[in-house]
Formats: C-alpha cells, sequence, structure tokens
C-alpha cells in the first residue's frame, strides 16, 4: 500500500498584487508555512490556484518555486497541469515532469464533451509525457465529463495507469464499484467529510479546509487514525461552519469554490493571502473576513491554534 497518495493535501493560494500581478515573495512565505506545518504533501494549480488564469511563463515559475522549496525539505509535492486547452496541458505535463514532483494532475479536455476513446489518447499521450511521474485525474463534480467508476475500469484496460483521481467521491456503491475498477488507484475526495470518506474507503484529500488551517487539517487527518469518533464528532462541526458561514457565498451570492477557498485561508490568517482573485472572478470583500473567523472559532476552535 505504500504507493497509495495518502492524507492531506494543500493547495497553494495565488497571492495577488491589486494590479493582479502574483506576489512571489507571499507566495514563497506561504509554502514554507504549509512544509513547517507538516502536511502530507502539497499541490499547485488546482482550481483554487487559478490554473485556469496563468500565462504559461507563471505557471513555470510557480512550478519552480514549489518544487524548489519541496525538495529542499523533503515534502512530497504535486503539479497541476491542467488546462483546458490540451495541447497547453501537455506542454506543461513535459515541463513538470523534469521537476520530478510524486505526482502530476490534469484535467480532461474540457470545452466539448470528450468521448470515451478521446480521453484514452489524450491520457496515453499525458502518461508518455509524464513517464516517470504518476497521474493523478482531477475530475470534478463541475468537469464536462464525470468519470463513471466503471469508466475508470475501461481506462485501465486501455492502457492508462492512473496513481490517483480528484473527486467528489459518493456513497458505499461508488467506492466498491472504484475498488473493482482500479484497486490501485488512491481515491482523494473533499476536505470537509475526509473523516467519513476514509471509514467509506478514501485514501486522502485535496482538501478545502486545509486552506482554512494547514495544521488543524493535518492533525484532524492524524486524529482519523487513532481516535475515529472523535474525528467523525470534528467532521459535524466542520460541516456546520460550511453550511453556515461558507456555503451561503456559493449558493446566495454566487461566488466561486475558489472564492471560498481564500476566504478561508484569509480568515485562518495562517499566510499572507488576501481574498482577491485574478480577474474577472470576484474574491469576497476582505471586511467578511472578521465575523466569519468569530463564529468560525465559536464552532470550531480547533482551527484556530493559539500557538
Ligand atoms: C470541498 C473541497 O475540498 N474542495 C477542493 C476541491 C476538491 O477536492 C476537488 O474538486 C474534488 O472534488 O479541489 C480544489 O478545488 C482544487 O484542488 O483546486 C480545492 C478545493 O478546496
Amino acid at each position: 500500500m505504500e504507493n497509495r497518495i495518502t492524507g492531506t493535501w494543500c493547495t497553494l493560494l495565488l497571492p495577488l498584487n491589486t494590479d493582479d500581478s502574483i506576489d512571489f515573495g507571499k507566495l514563497e512565505v506561504q509554502i514554507d508555512a504549509l512544509i513547517a506545518f507538516g502536511v502530507s504533501g502539497i499541490y499547485s494549480n488546482g482550481t483554487a490556484a487559478e490554473f485556469y488564469s496563468q500565462s504559461e511563463v507563471e505557471f513555470d515559475q510557480i512550478s519552480e518555486l514549489l518544487a524548489e522549496r519541496c525538495r529542499a525539505n523533503a515534502t512530497p509535492f504535486q503539479i497541476g497541469c491542467n488546462h483546458v486547452n490540451p495541447m497547453l496541458a501537455l506542454e506543461r505535463v513535459k515541463r513538470a515532469a523534469a521537476l520530478q514532483p510524486d505526482a502530476i494532475q490534469v484535467i480532461l479536455p474540457d470545452w466539448t464533451v470528450p468521448s470515451m476513446d478521446e480521453i484514452v489518447d489524450f491520457l496515453m499521450a499525458v502518461q508518455q509525457a509524464a513517464n516517470p511521474i504518476r497521474l493523478v485525474l482531477y475530475n470534478p463534480p463541475h468537469a464536462k465529463r464525470v468519470l463513471l467508476p466503471e469508466e475508470y475500469g475501461i481506462l485501465r484496460e486501455s492502457g492508462v495507469r492512473l496513481a490517483g483521481c480528484k473527486v467528489k467521491g459518493g456513497d458505499a456503491a461508488w467506492y466498491a464499484a472504484m475498488r473493482q475498477s482500479d484497486p490501485e488507484l488512491s481515491l482523494g475526495v473533499p476536505g470537509h467529510t475526509l473523516a467519513s470518506g476514509i471509514l467509506a474507503g478514501a485514501d486522502g484529500s485535496y482538501s478545502n479546509i486545509a486552506c482554512l488551517h494547514p495544521g488543524a487539517a493535518q492533525a484532524w487527518y492524524h486524529l482519523m487514525a487513532v481516535d475515529m469518533e472523535r474525528a467523525l464528532e470534528l467532521e459535524k462541526r466542520i460541516g456546520l461552519f460550511m453550511e453556515q458561514l461558507i456555503r451561503p457565498y456559493i449558493t446566495r451570492y454566487q461566488y466561486s469554490n475558489q472564492a471560498v477557498d481564500k476566504l478561508m485561508a484569509a480568515v485562518g490568517g495562517w499566510a499572507p493571502i488576501t481574498t482577491r482573485l485574478r480577474w474577472p472572478y470576484r474574491g469576497v470583500h476582505e471586511r467578511e473576513v472578521g465575523a466569519v473567523r468569530i463564529e468560525a472559532e465559536r464552532i470550531i476552535p480547533e482551527f484556530f491554534p493559539t500557538n
């Protein structure tokens, strides 16, 4: 089982100046803070890191910085090579592979719905470009095509060897079908339900609540191994926090997932991250941060350690 991708994986979040340029100094501080918390791993360029609006030069700078800091500190890292343009995604994979990450993440081609044959063609080329670096398929619920468990089996039979997937998860039948399709696939699920996810058969998470506090999210992951009952009790309160304080920004005010991930980081205050998102997406206003923090501290004090 030692090859499985487990634990709490923390996303990078782009620190942006008021002209929308990236503050690389602050990004380095953020990466070093994540490393100091001893998290299971760090990844770049998911949705939360705003991969969809980076230039190729910025992509390279971010990947190189992450690789350099993680390698110096023996911290596992994955590079997101996601791009809605499959040609550019493939080029990103070639450049990222040279940095020797623990895995490379890719999304499926995502403008028109890809057929299964097209998906296999895409992933076979990506696999060859990444070799020997392993692949994680980032297939979120909002992807144009969300793969069914049996389709992971088709990928495997076609020669695509995925190390992991980053997905929404599902019920007991979904976990059983995934295991049957590809027993070697590490199942990475959302952060705020990780304890029940682990009970059901997940390996780890690409975690939203690690944005709130990476150290607390990691401690929660460790708690799952020693006292699942307490971990599940904390999950209930994390759920309350999400429902009461975070989800309304999405459902009522139409903010994006990445907007609330950055809001959580600003609320947690563990690194210099503001709520700003790159144009044209909107971040939650900074003035909301204080009020959310007061309420959040009441519900999940574990995420606001004092030292
Ligand atoms: C609820 C939750 O944890 N959301 C996280 C999602 C899911 O892990 C993924 O979509 C699989 O469902 O991934 C991100 O968007 C990402 O990697 O950028 C970060 C976000 O915080």
